[in-house]
C-alpha cells in the first residue's frame, strides 16, 4: 500500500486558497466554532512562545480579521494587555463582524505610531487568499512594528504561490491554520514568514479525507523507498546505466557514485572508448563499457539511464534519442536539457527532467506566473516528471501533483550536486519506484545527505562529501510507521 492510500500524506498537505474555500463551504454550519478555535489556538501558540507583553492585534474585514478578534479576546482574558486596531471593519452580519462585536477591549487607530508602541503586533489583516496589492497604509503600519506574528500568512503574501504583493515586513512567526499553504514554503514568501507553526483546528476527519489535495511538503509520507530484504540480489535492487562524455568526466562520475552509494545493485558507465581509461583511473570501482550504445541497449536489464551530466550537445544528440527509441526510463539533465532547448518535444518519453531555473526557461520560455504553475504545466506538456531545482525545489507530475521540497541546505549550492541528484533519481527508478515518487524521494535524500555532510564540515561541502551520507539518508527516508 502506498503512503497516499494509507492517508499519511494528508499530514503534509499544503492547502491552496481554493482548498480552504471548499473546506469552508463543507463546514459552513460549524464555521463559527472553527473560527473560535482558530483564534484560541493562535493565542495559545503565542503564549507558548512569548512572555506576556503589550499586544496590538491588527484586524482586517474578512475571516482573517475574525480570527484576530478571537485571539485578542483570549489573550486579554488571560491578563495580557491587548488592543485592537481595525484596518477596515467587517461587513455587518458576517462571521468576522460577530467576533468583532464580542471584543470589548480597547480599540486604537490603525496608524504606525500604535504599531511602534506595541511589543508584539498580530497581523490579522488579510489571509492566504489575498490577490490584490497590499494597501500602502498596511505596509506603513507593519513597517513600524517590532515583532510580528501573522495569522495564517503575512498580509500581502499570496498563499498559493509565495508571491509577495507589496512591501511586506518580515514576520517573527506565522501561524498556519490547519495546514501550511504553498506560499509558506515558496520563495519569496518563505523569507518573510519567520518560523511557521501549524494550528490544529480539529477539523472533522471526514472533511479532511474529502480534500482533493494536489500539493504537499516533500517528505517521507509521500513515498515508500524499498527496504533491504533477505532475498535481495543486485538486479532486484536495480541496475543504473549512465552515459559518460568524452570531456567532462566528473559529472557522470558524480551520478555514478551517487547511484552506487544510495543502494543501486549495479551501476555501469557507457563512455566513448578513448575516454574509458580516464574513467577507470578516476574510479577503479567503475564498470566502464565502451561498446556502442545500440549494443548496450540489447541488455533489457539496463532499463534505467542517466543522460546529460557531462555530455556535450553532440553527445546528447547521439544518445538521448536512442535511449528513448529503445523505450528506456531516462533521467535527463544538464547536456541533454541544453540540447533540447528550442526543441522541447525531443524530451517526450523521458521519465524525469531535472532543470534549474535557467535550463527551465531555455526549455519552456520565460516564467509567466508562479514557478509552481509553470512546473506543473511543463510536466503535463511533456508527460514527464519535472524536478525544478532551487532553494525550494518543486517536483511536479503530469497529473498535477506537486511536492515542494525545503528539506535541503544552501551548502548544496556547488557544482556537481545536481549530478548527484540525477544518480539518486535513477537509483530509485531502478529500484522500482514510480517516477514522481522516485524523484521526490531523491530530492529529499539529497537534502538529508547535504544537511548531514554540512553539519560535519561547517557548511562547506564538495559533492563527494554526500556519498558516505547517502546510506543513512536513505534510511531516514523510510516511510514512518
Ligand atoms: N478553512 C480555513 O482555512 C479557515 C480559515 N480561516 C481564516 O480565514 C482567512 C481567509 O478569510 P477570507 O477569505 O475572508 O480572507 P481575508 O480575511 O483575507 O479577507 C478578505 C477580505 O479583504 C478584502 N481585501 C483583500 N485584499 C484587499 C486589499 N488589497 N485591499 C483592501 N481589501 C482587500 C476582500 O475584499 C475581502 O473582503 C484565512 O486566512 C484564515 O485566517 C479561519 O477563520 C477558520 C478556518
Ligand atoms: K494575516
Amino acid at each position: 500500500m502506498s503512503c497516499f492510500q494509507c492517508g499519511k500524506a494528508l499530514a503534509s498537505a499544503l492547502l491552496s486558497p481554493e482548498d480552504t474555500q471548499r473546506m469552508d463551504r463543507e463546514m459552513a454550519s460549524i464555521l463559527p466554532m472553527v473560527m473560535e478555535r482558530a483564534g484560541m489556538m493562535v493565542a495559545r501558540l503565542i503564549r507558548q512562545h512569548r512572555r506576556p507583553c503589550r499586544v496590538l492585534v491588527a484586524c482586517g474585514p474578512g475571516n482573517n480579521g475574525g480570527d484576530g478578534y478571537v485571539a485578542a479576546r483570549y489573550l486579554s482574558e488571560w491578563g495580557w494587555p491587548v488592543s485592537v486596531a481595525s484596518f477596515q471593519l467587517p461587513r455587518e452580519g458576517s462571521l468576522a463582524d460577530q467576533m468583532a462585536r464580542r471584543w470589548k477591549g480597547a480599540m486604537v487607530p490603525f496608524v504606525p505610531e500604535e504599531a511602534q508602541q506595541a511589543d508584539l503586533v498580530i497581523d490579522a489583516v488579510f489571509g492566504a487568499g489575498m490577490n490584490r496589492d497590499l494597501p500602502e497604509a498596511v505596509e506603513r503600519f507593519f513597517a513600524a512594528a517590532g515583532q510580528i506574528v501573522a495569522i495564517d500568512v503575512p498580509s500581502g503574501l499570496d498563499g498559493a504561490t509565495g508571491a509577495v504583493r507589496g512591501q511586506v515586513t518580515p514576520c517573527w512567526m506565522s501561524i498556519a491554520l490547519i495546514r501550511k499553504r504553498p506560499g509558506h514554503l515558496l520563495s519569496p514568501g518563505r523569507e518573510i514568514c519567520g518560523e511557521v507553526v501549524c494550528a490544529d483546528l480539529a477539523i472533522p476527519e471526514a472533511i479532511m479525507a474529502e480534500m482533493d489535495v494536489r500539493v504537499w511538503e516533500n517528505g517521507p509520507s509521500l513515498w515508500s523507498i524499498p527496504v533491504q530484504a533477505a532475498d535481495d540480489h543486485k538486479y532486484k535492487r536495480g541496475v543504473v546505466s549512465i552515459c559518460g562524455g568524452a570531456e567532462m568526466h566528473g559529472a557522470a562520475l558524480f551520478a555514478f557514485e551517487a547511484a552506487r552509494h544510495v543502494g543501486a545493485g549495479l551501476v555501469r558507465l557507457t563512455v566513448p572508448s578513448d575516454a574509458a581509461l580516464l574513467y577507470r583511473l578516476a574510479s577503479p570501482a567503475a564498470i566502464v563499457d565502451t561498446q556502442p550504445l545500440e549494443q548496450a541497449l540489447k541488455d533489457e536489464r539496463r532499463h534505467v539511464w542517466v543522460c546529460g551530466p557531462g555530455l556535450g550537445m553532440e553527445e546528447a544528440e547521439q544518445t538521448l534519442p536512442l535511449l528513448l527509441k529503445a523505450g528506456r526510463q531516462v533521467v535527463a539533465d544538464a547536456g541533454a536539457l541544453s540540447w533540447a532547448a528550442g526543441k522541447t518535444e525531443a524530451l517526450k518519453g523521458v521519465s524525469v527532467i531535472t532543470p534549474h531555473m535557467g535550463e527551465f526557461s531555455r526549455l519552456f520560455g520565460d516564467l509567466t506566473g508562479s514557478r509552481l504553475d509553470a512546473a506543473r504545466r511543463a510536466a503535463a506538456e511533456l508527460d514527464t516528471v519535472v524536478i525544478l531545482k532551487g532553494a525550494d525545489t518543486l517536483i511536479a507530475a503530469p497529473d498535477g501533483r506537486v511536492a515542494v521540497n525545503v528539506h535541503a541546505t544552501p551548502a548544496l549550492a556547488v557544482a556537481g550536486a545536481g549530478d548527484v541528484l540525477s544518480g539518486l533519481v535513477a537509483a530509485f527508478l531502478a529500484a522500482g519506484m514510480p517516477a514522481w515518487e522516485a524523484a521526490a524521494a531523491a530530492v529529499w535524500v539529497h537534502g538529508e545527505a547535504g544537511q548531514r555532510a554540512a553539519e560535519k564540515k561547517a557548511g562547506w561541502i564538495v559533492p563527494e562529501d554526500l556519498f558516505y551520507e547517502l546510506g543513512r539518508a536513505r534510511q531516514a527516508a523510510s516511510c514512518p510507521a
